[in-house]
């Protein structure tokens, strides 16, 4: 058996819906919610943020975001020192995240993506090791 993962989830109002879609998706896992709680129009910073503290504190294994583009939030989220946040819109680049990238969060175009292309990307996202090797130099070299 495998042991629960913690993981942080955030998004805006334009990735709302997605975010609680996600919620009931990871619900054997454990899960905390940063918000937004409506599809009322708020700042994707607010919520990126929070999320990425989380995940950079150690004290969340990953961190899911969502947005219209996912670039606001991946931006948001790439701010923070050990924040490695790759923006997903297939599968196989979820997979590569962390495979080549070790990537922490994973984040999700909700205007781009649809629904069940979500679940699989994060389900992918979660269960895949950094492969290391020739990787780890250059992960470690993103650091400035
Ligand atoms: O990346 C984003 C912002 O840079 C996101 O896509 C936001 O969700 C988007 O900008 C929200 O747009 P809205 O017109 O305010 O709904």
């Amino acid at each position: 058996m495998s042991a629960k993962l913690k993981i942080a989830i955030g998004s805006d109002h334009a990735g709302y819906e997605y975010k609680e879609m996600l919620k009931t998706f990871l619900q054997d896992d454990e899960l905390k919610d940063f918000g937004t709680d409506s599809l009322a129009s708020v700042d994707y910073p607010d919520f990126a943020h929070p999320v990425a503290s989380a995940v950079e504190s150690g004290a969340y294994n990953f961190g899911i975001l969502v947005c219209g583009s996912a670039n606001g939030v991946a931006i948001t989220a790439n701010k923070h020192q050990h924040i490695r946040a790759a923006i997903c819109w297939e599968n196989e680049i979820a997979a590569l995240a962390r495979q080549h990238n070790n990537a922490n969060i994973i984040c999700i175009p909700a205007r781009f993506v649809s629904q069940d292309l979500a679940k699989e990307m994060v389900k992918t996202f979660l269960q895949t090791a950094f492969e290391g090797g020739r990787h780890a130099g250059r992960v470690d070299k993103i650091s400035c």
